[in-house]
């Protein structure tokens, strides 16, 4: 029925103002042989099968059916003023049947001005269950930390640490689950809009306190007590400070033990090795530092 309704177009320039779907109101199809013919009784209205919008290309080229005049051939479809499109998507977004990325970032910039991130993940999946957003995943990429504050609050307040900054994988991936609740309600997919999967991992990254809060440090502060608490070691406490930073420096992994009389400057030492290994929390997961224990390790 399609195919001939391009070889239609090919042959009748008549037919070529009408679109697939209004097709029926102004010609027959016969089935054998296989062709459309001129109507000349009975007013009929055409339907196209139902796609559930997603990323599947089959919805694009749906889309096109519906809103090109005449089209000749699939290739005809795809192309838009001279170009082939590699897919029925990138035809439709050319077209402008698709709206244009900087349209929803815009009620984004609009509505986070006063709206907290769990209307902003509601918005986001309106946006997508309502609109023909052009590229999903970009939306979700350059707005997802807008939807993360309260999964850090919530975090911090688990583990009973104020100011806590949970780590952003841990927070996409919170975003990513609720986004996904929201979308069964709509009986909607991540896969269908290609944004990512959740993962069990990311959960374990606040699942230990004493790491979260070893994690959780200012380091510009930290910094810099690091100068001011380093410039002041007495020399036995360079020695000591010397050996342990050229094994942590050169991945040696010595174990050191530092023994001396009460009140001699250990702790001041090893508070001063801890706040020149301060680093932002993205890289230190590697790091961490324990200061819980009667000796240390890094
Ligand atoms: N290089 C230093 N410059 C200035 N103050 C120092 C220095 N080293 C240690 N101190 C000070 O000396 C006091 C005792 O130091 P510290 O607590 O580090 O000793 P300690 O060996 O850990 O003692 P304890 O074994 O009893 O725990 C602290 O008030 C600390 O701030």
């Amino acid at each position: 029925m399609l195919t001939e309704y391009f070889m239609l177009n090919r042959k009748d320039p008549e037919a070529r103002s009408l679109m697939y779907a209004d097709i029926p109101t102004a010609y027959t199809f016969h089935v054998r042989p296989k062709h459309w013919s001129k109507r000349k009784q009975g007013n009929v209205i055409g339907r196209i099968i139902f796609i559930p919008p997603g990323t599947t290309d089959v919805y694009f080229l749906r889309m096109l059916l519906t809103k090109v005049p005449g089209p000749t051939s699939f290739e005809d479809l795809m192309t838009v003023n001279g170009k082939l499109c590699k897919d029925y998507k990138e035809a439709c977004m050319l077209r402008g049947f698709l709206i244009d990325d900087g349209e929803p970032e815009a009620t984004m910039i609009k509505v986070r001005q006063w709206g907290m991130p769990a209307l902003l993940r509601s918005l986001f999946v309106m946006i997508l269950v309502h609109s023909e957003v052009a590229d999903p995943g970009k939306l979700f990429e350059t707005n997802w930390k807008l939807f993360a504050d309260d999964f850090s609050y919530q975090a911090g307040r688990g583990l009973n640490l104020q100011h806590f900054q949970a780590p952003d994988e841990y927070l996409k991936n919170q975003v990513i689950k609720h986004i996904e609740t929201l979308l069964h309600s709509h009986f909607r997919s991540l896969a269908d809009f290609g944004l990512p999967q959740p993962t069990d991992y990311a959960h374990s990254l606040v699942s230990n306190r004493l790491i979260c809060e070893q994690l959780n440090y200012d380091v510009c502060m930290q910094k810099r007590l690091a100068d001011e608490i380093f410039s002041a070691l007495n020399r036995g406490q360079q020695d000591a400070y010397h050996s342990i930073m050229t094994s942590v420096e050169q991945g040696l992994e010595k174990f050191f033990f530092l023994y001396g009389h009460g009140g001699t400057g250990k702790t001041y030492l090893y508070n001063t090795i801890i706040a020149k290994l301060a680093k932002p929390t993205t890289d230190c997961l590697g790091r961490c530092i324990l200061r819980h224990c009667s000796h240390f390790t890094t």
